[in-house]
C-alpha cells in the first residue's frame, strides 16, 4: 500500500485508512462527466442539491439520535443518579443498608446468601428458621436495625420489621402503597385478578368476586374438605390393613396439596372436567417455571426471548385462556352459568354493574389457583408438622374434638363444631405465626410521601418480612421462637395483647378474602382425621423450610400415620369425664 491509502494514529503509527473509492472513479465521476466506465449513465446532481438531501437525511437521523440520548439519559438517572440520591437522602434520616451495586443492586449477595443458607438442615425442634430462608433480612436487620435500606436491582426497598410503621402500609386506603408485580413472571401466575389490581379495578373485582366467601358458600366448603379427607383416609385405612405394622407412612404436604386443589378446582369451575383439570396441570407447570423465572439473574427483556422456558411459560399460559374461555362458551350455549366463580363472574359481566373482560375473568381464575391451593395446603402441612411433633398437644386437641364434636367419625363437622374447638383454632394461629405460608407482603409507592418520619421517594419498595415480625421479641416476649399456642388463649381479638400482630393473613383492606375460607377446610380435615388416626414424625423427615412461593418443607413431610386404637379413644373420653 502507498504511502496515499495511509493515516498516522495518535502514537505516529500507520494504519490503513479507510478504503475510499478507486481514483479511476472519482474522476469518471466529476460534474459534467456523464458516462460511467460500464458505460450507465450517472444522472448529474447540482451541489445544492446535495446538501439538501445530506441536511434532509440529518434532520431524519435527529429523533433518533434524541430518543438514543435520552435513553441513555434515563439509563443513567435509573441506574446512577437516583440510587445516589436515595441513598443519600435516606441516609441522612438514619436508614442505612448494604451499599448500591451498578444495576444488580444487592440481588447477587442475597443470592449468595440464600444458596448459603440453604446448605444445612435444622433440628426438628428448632422454629427459627430465619437465617436459612431469608438469610439477607436477618443479617441486614442484626447489622442496620429494624428499618433498613437494600436494593432490588436498581430499585430503592425499605425492608421493616417496625410494626407501627407496617402498620401504616397495610391500612392505607388511599392507595398510596399499592400492589406491584414486582417481578414480570408473578403476572402469568397470577393474571388481573384481585391479588394483583389496584384502585377502582380492585373495587370492581372484589364485588364480582365476594359472594363466594359468603356464608352459605363456606359451609358446603367443608363437605367439599370432609370428601377431600374422606378419600385420603380411606387410602391409609387400606394400606393399614396390608401392613403387618398397623401403620403406614404417608407424605403430608402431598396429599395436603391434592385435598386443597380438588377442593378449589370445585369452588372455581364447579366439578372436575377435562378442561379444569388440564388448566390445573398447566398452572402447577406455570408455577415452577416462575419460581425459576425469578431466582434468574434480572435481564431487562429476557422474558420476551423465545427461550425454551418462555415458550413453555407462552404455550401453557394461552392452553389456560383457551380451556376457561372453552368452558365459558359452554356454559352460554347451555345458558347455565352456574353458581361457581367462574358462574359468579360470567352473571355479573352479563347483568351486574361490575364487569369484567374476558381477560379479567382468566386472571381471577388464576388468581384463586395461585393464592387458594398452596397456601392452604402449606398451614395444614405445617399444622400436622406440629401436632406431630407435640404428642401432648395432639392428645389435647384429640379430646377437644371428641368432646365437642357430636358427629360420628366420618361425618362433616359443622360450622358450629369447629366454633367451638378453642384449643385447635390456638394450634392453628400459632402455626401462622412460625410458618406463615407467605413469607413476605410488598408494596410500592405510587408518590414521594412520608412514611412514619421518613420521607420516601416515589417507586419505592416497602418490603414486609412476615417470618421476622412473627419473632419479634418485643412484641411476642422470650419465647417468641418456642411453639407456645397457649400465647393465643384470647385469640387475636382487637382488645387481645397481639391485636393485629399476627400477619399471617395481612391486615386492612387488602388482607386475605379466603381466610374463613382456609381455616374452615384446614380445621375440618384435621378434626376429621384426629378422630381416626395418630400421626407421629418419620424418621425420614429433614427439617428445611424452604421459600418456594410459599413456605414449604423442602423435602415434603413424611408421617407415620396408625389406627386410632379403641381403647386409646376410650382413654381420651375417660379423660374427658
Ligand atoms: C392459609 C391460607 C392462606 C394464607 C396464609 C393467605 C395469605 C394471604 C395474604 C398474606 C394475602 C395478602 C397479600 C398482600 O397483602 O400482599 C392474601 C390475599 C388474598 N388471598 Fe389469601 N391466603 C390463604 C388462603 C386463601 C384462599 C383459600 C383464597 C381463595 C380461595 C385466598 C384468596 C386471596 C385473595 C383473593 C387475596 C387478595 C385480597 C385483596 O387484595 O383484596 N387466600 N392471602
Amino acid at each position: 500500500m502507498g504511502r496515499r491509502g495511509r493515516t498516522r494514529n495518535r502514537k505516529g503509527k500507520l494504519w490503513p485508512s479507510r478504503p475510499g473509492p478507486p481514483l479511476s472513479w472519482q474522476v469518471e465521476n466529476q460534474p459534467n462527466r456523464s458516462v460511467a466506465s460500464n458505460n450507465t449513465a450517472i444522472p448529474y446532481v447540482h451541489p445544492s442539491m446535495e446538501l439538501l438531501g445530506r441536511l434532509a437525511l440529518g434532520l431524519a437521523a435527529l429523533p433518533a439520535a434524541l430518543l438514543t440520548l435520552r435513553l441513555c439519559a434515563r439509563a443513567v438517572w435509573h441506574l446512577v443518579w437516583r440510587p445516589y440520591a436515595v441513598a443519600r437522602s435516606l441516609g441522612g434520616q438514619g436508614i442505612r443498608g448494604p451499599p448500591y451495586r451498578f444495576a444488580v443492586g444487592c440481588l447477587q449477595e442475597c443470592r449468595r446468601m440464600l444458596i448459603a443458607g440453604r446448605r444445612n438442615a435444622l433440628d426438628a425442634g428448632c422454629h427459627n428458621y430465619t437465617s436459612h430462608v431469608q438469610p439477607f433480612i436477618h443479617k441486614w436487620t442484626a447489622d442496620y436495625g429494624k428499618t433498613f435500606l437494600f436494593w432490588f436491582g436498581p430499585i430503592p426497598s425499605i425492608c421493616s420489621t417496625d410494626m407501627e410503621l407496617v402498620r401504616e402500609v397495610l391500612a392505607d386506603r388511599t392507595s398510596l402503597y399499592q400492589k406491584d408485580y414486582m417481578n414480570p413472571s408473578l403476572e402469568v401466575i397470577f393474571g388481573k385478578g384481585l391479588i394483583l389490581t389496584n384502585g377502582d379495578d380492585w373495587k370492581r373485582h372484589r364485588k364480582v368476586v365476594h359472594p363466594v366467601f359468603n356464608q352459605g358458600k363456606l359451609k358446603s366448603l367443608s363437605s367439599l374438605a370432609s370428601y377431600g379427607a374422606q378419600q385420603m383416609m380411606a387410602v391409609w385405612s387400606a394400606e393399614i390393613q396390608n401392613s403387618n405394622t398397623n401403620d403406614t407412612e404417608t407424605e403430608m404436604r402431598h396429599e395436603s396439596e391434592q385435598l386443597t386443589l380438588g377442593v378449589i378446582v370445585e369452588v372455581i369451575f364447579g366439578q372436575k372436567t377435562k378442561e379444569s383439570w388440564e388448566v390445573f396441570v398447566a398452572m402447577k407447570e406455570l408455577q415452577e417455571l416462575a419460581v425459576h423465572a425469578i431466582l434468574a439473574p434480572p435481564v431487562p427483556g429476557f422474558r420476551y426471548l423465545p427461550t425454551r422456558r418462555n415458550r413453555r411459560t407462552w404455550k401453557l399460559d394461552r392452553l389456560v385462556t383457551r380451556n376457561i374461555m372453552k368452558m365459558m362458551e359452554t356454559r352460554i350455549a347451555n345458558d347455565d352459568y352456574g353458581e361457581d366463580l367462574l358462574g359468579l363472574m360470567m352473571q355479573a359481566c352479563r347483568w351486574g354493574p361490575n364487569k369484567l373482560s374476558n381477560e379479567e375473568i382468566v386472571g381471577e381464575c388464576k388468581t384463586f389457583f395461585s393464592a387458594g391451593i398452596d397456601t392452604t395446603a402449606t398451614l395444614l402441612t405445617w399444622a400436622m408438622f406440629l401436632i406431630s411433633s407435640y404428642p401432648e398437644w395432639q392428645e389435647k386437641l384429640r379430646e377437644e374434638i371428641l368432646r365437642e364434636s357430636p358427629e360420628a367419625e366420618g361425618e362433616v363437622p359443622s360450622i358450629n363444631t369447629l366454633g367451638k374447638l378453642k384449643l385447635l383454632n390456638m394450634l392453628l394461629l400459632e402455626t401462622l405465626r412460625l410458618y406463615s405460608p407467605v413469607p413476605f407482603l410488598t408494596r410500592k409507592t405510587t408518590s414521594d410521601t412520608n412514611l412514619a418520619n421518613i420521607e420516601v421517594q416515589k417507586g419505592t419498595v416497602i418490603l414486609i418480612p412476615l417470618a421476622m415480625m412473627h419473632r419479634d421479641k418485643e412484641v411476642w416476649g422470650p419465647d417468641a421462637d418456642e411453639f407456645n399456642p397457649m400465647r393465643f388463649e384470647n385469640g387475636t381479638s382487637r382488645a387481645g395483647k397481639y391485636a393485629s400482630s399476627l400477619l399471617a393473613f395481612s391486615y386492612g383492606p387488602r388482607a386475605c378474602s379466603g381466610q374463613n375460607f382456609a381455616m374452615i377446610e384446614v380445621q375440618t380435615v384435621i378434626v376429621m382425621m384426629l378422630k381416626r388416626f395418630t400421626f407421629t414424625l418419620s424418621p425420614k423427615y429433614v427439617h428445611k423450610p424452604t421459600n418456594f412461593l410459599t413456605l414449604t418443607p423442602r423435602y415434603g413431610l413424611p408421617l407415620i400415620v396408625r389406627n386410632l386404637q379403641p381403647d386409646e379413644k376410650k382413654d381420651s373420653q375417660v379423660l374427658l369425664a
